[in-house]
């Protein structure tokens, strides 16, 4: 189109909903997509003119292998494989005509077959992963075996060969990758990010420099000339527990409301966009109250609304 989205071809959003969970051991972030969609998202996009496309993938449920042992430590790999890979066809189908796919999680394990399809039509593309975690562990290196810890590793092609990810092959190189609001890393994580050399800004970096500042950086590093068409993967753990509480693995420390915003608001300037993923709102944890599932879920459709373009003023 249009001057405000350099890579779509029209103002379509793809809006994939992935109800899944197999990727992590909590029940009910697989209901995280129906909630979004309940609380209005659709109709928030319309009013924005945005020209919807319902991708909804109700049937990734059923692709739950009867028998799925793990393989090293790594949990449900068969059925987590079989789920990315349909979500990969979805995305890069909606990438391709030229839509803005947008992804509901579900866990962040889907981010292999969202990255992936993006990356397939777009092999320059960078991805920016907002997360208070890096999802870069190993098959070697989980302590958990939840593969939600993992997609990253899966994505720049150092997982090692594990059985029945053979279509997920490496797209993602380490210069094209940037993190922001990352708290909490595992030993051998740190050690990946490092020999790898990935840019990753720390809560310490947004408390040191402000979020626009790291914004830019992010973007100096990976975009230095915003020609690449972004990829943005946005944890909604990424944002601080008191904002965000429902969610499976919360972690103190994270990104104010306003921070959260702010970096949606700053990609959609680029007008770079061609791929958005918001995963991990469990809106069915145990033990967790109402009003903390509202929270999560409205700030889930405005973190998404503001990466689309909403606008303050
Ligand atoms: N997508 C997430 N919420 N990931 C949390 C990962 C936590 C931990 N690093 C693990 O490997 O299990
Ligand atoms: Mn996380
Ligand atoms: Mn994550």
């Amino acid at each position: 189109m249009s001057t405000e989205y350099k890579f779509l071809k029209s103002k379509t959003v793809g809006l994939i909903g992935c109800p899944f969970s197999g990727g992590q051991s909590k029940n009910g972030v697989q209901n995280g997509p129906v909630r979004l969609v309940e609380y209005g998202l659709i109709e928030q996009l319309a009013e924005m003119n945005w020209k919807v496309e319902f991708s909804n993938q109700d049937h990734l449920q059923s692709l739950e292998p009867k028998d799925d042992p793990d393989i090293g430590k790594l949990k449900r790999p068969r059925y987590v494989s079989e789920v990315t890979r349909n979500v990969a066809q979805v995305v890069q189908d909606h990438v391709k005509k030229g839509n803005l796919a947008l992804t509901l999680g579900g866990d962040h394990s889907l981010a292999m077959g969202t990255v992936f399809g993006t990356f397939s039509v777009h092999p320059d593309a960078v991805l920016i992963w907002i997360d208070a975690h890096a999802d870069i562990n190993t098959p070697e290196t989980t302590e958990s075996g939840n593969i939600h810890g993992c997609p990253v590793s899966f994505l720049m092609g150092i997982a090692g060969n594990v059985p029945g990810f053979e279509w997920l092959k490496p797209v993602l190189k380490s210069d094209r990758l940037v993190y922001i609001g990352l708290r909490d890393i595992d030993q051998p994580e740190k050690n990946i990010l490092r020999e790898h050399k990935i840019a990753a800004y720390s809560m310490h970096e947004v408390d040191k420099y402000g979020i626009g500042k790291v914004v830019e950086m992010a973007l100096d590093r990976v975009n230095p000339k915003r020609d690449r068409p972004i990829h943005l993967s946005f944890d909604v753990d990424a944002l601080d527990p008191s904002v965000a509480p429902s969610t499976g693995t919360p972690v103190r420390g994270g990104l104010t409301f306003r921070e959260g915003h702010y970096i949606c608001e700053a990609i959609h300037e680029t007008g770079l966009l061609v791929a958005v993923d918001l995963m991990e709102v469990n809106p069915s944890l145990d033990d967790i109250d109402d009003v903390s599932v509202f929270e999560t879920v409205t700030v889930g459709c405005s973190l998404v609304r503001c990466a689309l373009g909403e606008t303050l003023l």
